[in-house]
């Protein structure tokens, strides 16, 4: 990308993003990130060598591609300061990354002129296996959102829905995910441990048994998950054991009832900030 990039907040996933973005290629030299921690400005500049500063108004000023990666709670009052900066900011792309913002809160904020193409990434971004779902309003150019995925896809696979409430559905399905991953990867680790495995030898073998599932299901895709599944599980063996109690202590219906509670979350968010 030769674009130039401001990242508003410098955080978590502006991190995953930053770092996959220059691992795929991109110059530094074109990406600042704006945070007033300054632990987190020495950090970024220390693993990435990119440009940082506490003064989002310099950093917006200098780019054509703003990311506004702030908690959702400080969205109207970081983007209000950024109107008052008083810049052309209908000459920008604006890409937000929030969870529980909705384009017509950005542009209420920003201006109605103002291009905001709403994405919903995730931390896998770092190591270039994010995926990330976007929505653009009516009046994003073709050209603009086109920018949008072309960064997105510099870190992982990306995934357009048409109504803004999508992207809820996102948050869902893999915005939150990799947390529930790390959740049962924790529970597994744990009872590892508690099994006389030392955390070292635990943390491997959930870390292994787990990064191959996921690459056996990516390579494999005509295969259905449930067949992956039941290539493991020998009829009257250990995994049927296992999948016995998930099943009968109702493993569906909690992930099903764990991600209708993040799309409320987003929703209501979406009332709140
Ligand atoms: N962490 C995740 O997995 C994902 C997060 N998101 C979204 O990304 C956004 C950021 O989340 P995280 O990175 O997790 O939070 P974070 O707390 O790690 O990062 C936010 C950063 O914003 C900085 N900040 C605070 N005030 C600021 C200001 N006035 N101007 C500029 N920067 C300021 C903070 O110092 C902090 O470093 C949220 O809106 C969240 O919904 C979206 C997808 C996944
Ligand atoms: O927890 C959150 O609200 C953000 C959005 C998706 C992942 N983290």
């Amino acid at each position: 990308m030769t674009a130039r990039i401001a990242f508003i907040g410098g955080g978590n996933m502006a991190s995953s993003l930053i770092g996959g973005i220059i691992a795929n290629g991109a110059d530094a030299s074109n990406i600042t990130a704006s945070d007033p921690n300054l632990e987190q400005q020495q950090k970024l500049q220390q693993q990435f060598a990119i440009n940082v500063t506490a003064d989002n108004g310099q950093a917006i000023a200098n780019s054509d591609i703003v990311v506004l990666a702030v908690k959702p709670q400080l969205m109207a009052e970081v983007c209000q300061a950024i109107k008052d900066l008083g810049l052309d900011l209908g000459a920008k792309l604006f890409i937000s990354i929030a969870a529980g913002i909705s384009v017509k809160r950005l542009k209420g904020l920003l201006g109605e002129h103002v291009a905001i193409v709403r994405t919903m990434p995730n931390t896998p971004a770092l190591v270039g296996r994010g995926m990330t779902g976007l929505y653009a309003a009516a009046d994003v150019s073709s050209e603009q959102a086109a920018s949008a995925e072309q960064l997105m896809q510099a870190v992982g696979e990306t995934c357009w829905v048409e109504q803004e409430d999508e992207i809820n559905h996102i948050i869902a399905a893999a915005g939150s995910a990799p947390a529930y991953f790390f959740l049962f990867m924790e529970a597994m680790q744990q009872h590892a441990e508690q099994l006389g495995f030392s955390p070292e030898q635990a943390r491997k073998l959930v870390q292994q048994a787990a990064l191959g599932s996921a690459e056996l299901v990516a390579a494999n895709p005509d295969l259905e998950l449930a067949t992956l599944r039941a290539n493991v599980t020998s009829k009257g063996g250990t995994t049927a054991e296992a999948i016995r109690v998930f099943e009968e202590q109702g493993v569906r219906k909690i992930v099903a009832n764990a991600m209708d509670a993040a799309i409320a979350r987003g929703r209501e968010m979406e009332s709140l900030f």
